[in-house]
């Protein structure tokens, strides 16, 4: 994703992926397949909600962080990663959300 931590996290994902599930929580994840890899990450989305709504503003980072674990985890497991979504955040670049649901609309 251009930055080294990413980038990082991405590569040891992509290792886990032949990795013998009792050895890595994320060879686990792989093992179980698709279904379990969504409902971790729906259960990772929500806790980032509850965090936000908290009011511990400190408490969102950790939350996000197994958010975007997770969500790295998926891309993964659909051939996909994270920079694949920086390149479909750069093609939105400059077209504003409001405009572009007009543009849906119409
Ligand atoms: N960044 C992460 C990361 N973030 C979160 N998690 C795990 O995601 C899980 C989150 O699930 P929960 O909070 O629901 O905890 P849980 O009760 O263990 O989960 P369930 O049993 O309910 O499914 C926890 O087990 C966390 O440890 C992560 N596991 C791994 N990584 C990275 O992946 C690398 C490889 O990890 P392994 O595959 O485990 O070797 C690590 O070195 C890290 O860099």
């Amino acid at each position: 994703m251009a930055d080294p931590v990413f980038d990082r996290l991405e590569a040891t994902i992509r290792e886990r992926r032949d990795a013998p599930a009792d050895t890595s929580y994320t060879a686990s994840l792989f093992a179980k397949g698709r279904p379990k890899i969504a409902q971790k990450l729906g259960e990772e989305a929500v806790e980032t909600v509850i965090a936000a709504c908290s009011g511990d503003e400190a408490s969102i980072v950790p939350e996000a962080a197994d958010l975007m674990f997770h969500l790295a985890v998926l891309l993964a497991d659909a051939g996909l990663s994270l920079d694949d979504v920086r390149v479909e955040l750069e093609r939105r670049e400059g077209v504003g959300g409001l405009v572009e649901k007009a543009a849906r609309a119409g």
